[in-house]
C-alpha cells in the first residue's frame, strides 16, 4: 500500500547529515512516493562525497512521485536553493533562509493536499537564528505557526516507550510559567486524542510526571503540583481521563510503572528526553501531535561533524519514515 500523494522530507541543515540520510531514503523505499525538498546541487555535491551516484529528477507539485522500483536511485527533488554556497560539516547562517524555504513549502503541500505527510531532516536552530529568524525555536513551533494552531506536543517514541513534553524549545527558567492549568488541560487532550486517533489506543493511560524533585515533596520542594498540575489532572479524571500522577519523575522510568501506562508526560525537555533518547537513539522518533496534518522526524541532530563521512546512521529517518508512511496510508477498517 502506498499513500494517495507523496511524502515531502525535508533534507535539512545543507552543511549538516540531512542531506545524506535523504539521499538514502528512495532506494530503502522503492516503491513509496517521496519527494525530497532540498537543494539539488548540494544533494549531488553530497552523493559525490559519499561516493553515490543517484539520478536526481526535477519534481513540481502536481507531478506523480510513484518511482520505478527496477531504478531506486532515482530521487524526486523539489530543488529549493540552500541561498549560499555550502560545504559539508561548516554551518552556515546565510542558508537559513533556504531552510525555512524548504520547511514552508512541505507544510504548505501538507495543508493544501499537495503532500500527505512530512518527515524532517535535522536543522540547526542556532543557524536559522542567526541568518533568518532570531525568534525560531524548533521545527515543532514553526510548524504550529505555519498551521495557525496554537498548541501542539512534541511526542519521541522507541520501541514501547512514549514521552511527551508538557514545554518544549523553552530556558529552564521559563518552564514554570508555562506549567498552566489550560497549557496541561490542551497538552493532555492533545496527547489523549492523538494516542486514541494515531496509535489507536481506545483509553490512553497517561503517566504524568511532577515538576519538581519529588514531585514537589507536598509542597516543602515546590508548589506547582499542588497549585497546577494535581487540581488540572483531578478536573481531567472527571471528564473521563485516565492518568497517573503526578509522579516524581527520578522513579517513573521503571517497568512497574511503564508496563501500566501508553504514555509519559514529562514537564520539561530534559526531564524526559534524555531517558528516551538512552533507551533509544538513532532508532527514536519524533513527532508533533495537534497538528492538522502528519509530521515525523529523527531523534538527533545536524552532527555536522559526520556530513559528508558515510558515517552517519539512517535508522531513525527509515524509522520516522516509516510511520509517516503507516500513518499516511488508507488503512483497512
Ligand atoms: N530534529 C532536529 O531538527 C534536531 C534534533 C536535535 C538537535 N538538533 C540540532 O542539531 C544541532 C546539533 O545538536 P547536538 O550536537 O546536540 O546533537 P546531534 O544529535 O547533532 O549530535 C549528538 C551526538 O550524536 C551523534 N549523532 C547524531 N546523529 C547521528 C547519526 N544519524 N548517526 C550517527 N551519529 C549521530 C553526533 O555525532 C554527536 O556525537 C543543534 O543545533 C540542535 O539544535 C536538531
Ligand atoms: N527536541 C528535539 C530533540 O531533542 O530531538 C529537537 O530539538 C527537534 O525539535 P523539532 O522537531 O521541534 O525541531
Amino acid at each position: 500500500m502506498t499513500p494517495e500523494r507523496p511524502i515531502a522530507i525535508t533534507c535539512g541543515d545543507p552543511a549538516g547529515i540531512g542531506p545524506d540520510l535523504a539521499l538514502a531514503l528512495p532506494a530503502l523505499f522503492p516503491e513509496q512516493p517521496l519527494v525530497l525538498i532540498g537543494d539539488k546541487a548540494v544533494l549531488s555535491q553530497r552523493a559525490a562525497l559519499l561516493g553515490k551516484t543517484p539520478s536526481l529528477g526535477d519534481w513540481q507539485p502536481g507531478d506523480p512521485a510513484i518511482r520505478d522500483p527496477l531504478t531506486p536511485d532515482f530521487v524526486c527533488v523539489w530543488h529549493t536553493p540552500a541561498g549560499a554556497p555550502v560545504t559539508a560539516g561548516q554551518p552556515n547562517p546565510a542558508t537559513g533562509q533556504g531552510t525555512l524555504d524548504m520547511l514552508t513549502r512541505a507544510a504548505r503541500g501538507c495543508l493544501d493536499g499537495t503532500f500527505s505527510a512530512m518527515v524532517t531532516a535535522p536543522v540547526a536552530k542556532n543557524v536559522i537564528c542567526e541568518g533568518a529568524d532570531p525568534a525560531f525555536t524548533g521545527h515543532t513551533e514553526f510548524l504550529a505557526a505555519q498551521a495557525a494552531v496554537d498548541r501542539v506536543v512534541m511526542m519521541l517514541t522507541a520501541r514501547d516507550l512514549r514521552v511527551a513534553l508538557a514545554s518544549t524549545h523553552l530556558p529552564l527558567s521559563e518552564v514554570p510559567a508555562a506549567i498552566t492549568p489550560d497549557s496541561l488541560t490542551r497538552t493532555l487532550t492533545i496527547l489523549r486524542d492523538d494516542l486514541v486517533n494515531k496509535y489507536r489506543i481506545a483509553q490512553p493511560r497517561i503517566l504524568v510526571l511532577g515538576l519538581n524533585p519529588h514531585a514537589g515533596e507536598g509542597g516543602h520542594l515546590g508548589r506547582e503540583e499542588l497549585d497546577v498540575i494535581i487540581p488540572t489532572l483531578e478536573h481531567l479524571r472527571q471528564q473521563g481521563f485516565t492518568l497517573t500522577g503526578p509522579v516524581p519523575a527520578d522513579t517513573a522510568f521503571q517497568p512497574a510503572l511503564l508496563n501500566q501506562h501508553d504514555a509519559v508526560l514529562a514537564m520539561y525537555h530534559d526531564q524526559g528526553l534524555p531517558v528516551l533518547k538512552y533507551a533509544g537513539f538513532g532508532e527514536a522518533i519524533n513527532i508533533t501531535l495537534g497538528l492538522p496534518f502528519i509530521r515525523t522526524s529523527v531523534d538527533h541532530g545536524t552532527a555536522f561533524e559526520l556530513a559528508g563521512t558515510g558515517q552517519a546512521k539512517v535508522g531513525s529517518l527509515v524509522a520516522a519514515t516509516r510511520l509517516a508512511l503507516n500513518l499516511a496510508t488508507p488503512q483497512d477498517p
